[in-house]
């Protein structure tokens, strides 16, 4: 169960919101919502323990985040809102070396089986710097088939994605919903998940 706890995010010297709780369990997922600047990015930084909340907590399995030290970090996958993708290494080079950095090897096969699958056959030896923003973020996203953590958190993951590619992703994150996965995103678009339970948290 991820918990968040009275948090309060101060950037600069605006104060983005405070007093932000919620519950996710077990096939939960979590859509923030709000418009531009409302802190959506803050707030998914904070989950990942990349920036400090003002005040409050998180909580994963019962213990503070900070308690948990490098467990929880091997539970989450983070796909940021810019893809991450280096331009001069090759789609397969990204998706192997993004999944290594984060702890995960994974094969030449799985690499590509997984780029199959996000429609990217024909693309996985070019640089990145030669691919559409879709196939960018089709790359960022492959992530998640390789990644096997619990808890994603998906920052804009529909972003410049065509239709057939918004309801590929919509079905994997189903599916990871439905084997008891939890998913925390951020979208501008309107999504049909079917999830065991979803939390819409609104930011002003
Ligand atoms: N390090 C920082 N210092 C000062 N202000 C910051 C910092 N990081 C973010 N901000 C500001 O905090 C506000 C919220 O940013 P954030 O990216 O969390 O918003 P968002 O809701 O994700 O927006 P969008 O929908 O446009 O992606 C913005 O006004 C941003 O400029």
């Amino acid at each position: 169960m991820l918990h968040g706890v009275n948090l309060t995010c101060v950037r600069g010297d605006r104060r983005l919101f405070k007093e932000v709780n919620f519950t996710l369990e077990a096939g939960g997922l979590m859509q923030v919502n709000g418009p531009n600047g409302s802190g959506k990015t803050s707030l998914l930084r904070i989950l990942c323990g990349l920036t400090s909340p003002a005040l409050g907590k998180i909580t994963w399995r019962g213990e503070t985040v900070r308690a948990l030290d490098g467990q929880y970090y091997r539970d989450l996958t983070y796909i940021g809102h810019l893809t991450g993708t280096k331009d001069d290494l090759t789609a397969l080079e990204n998706l192997r070396i993004s999944s290594a950095l984060s702890g995960v090897q994974v094969t030449e096969k799985q690499a590509r089986d997984a780029l199959a699958y996000m429609g990217l056959v024909g693309r996985e030896l070019l640089p990145a710097k030669v691919l559409s923003q879709g196939q960018r973020r089709r790359v960022a996203l492959a992530r998640l088939l390789v990644c096997n953590t619990t808890l994603w958190i998906l920052d804009e993951p529909l972003a410049a994605l065509d239709v057939a590619a918004v309801k590929l992703i919509q079905d994997l994150l189903e599916q990871h919903l439905q084997e008891g996965g939890m998913v925390v995103m951020t979208t501008h678009q309107d999504i049909d998940i079917a999830a065991v339970s979803t939390v819409q948290l609104q930011l002003a």
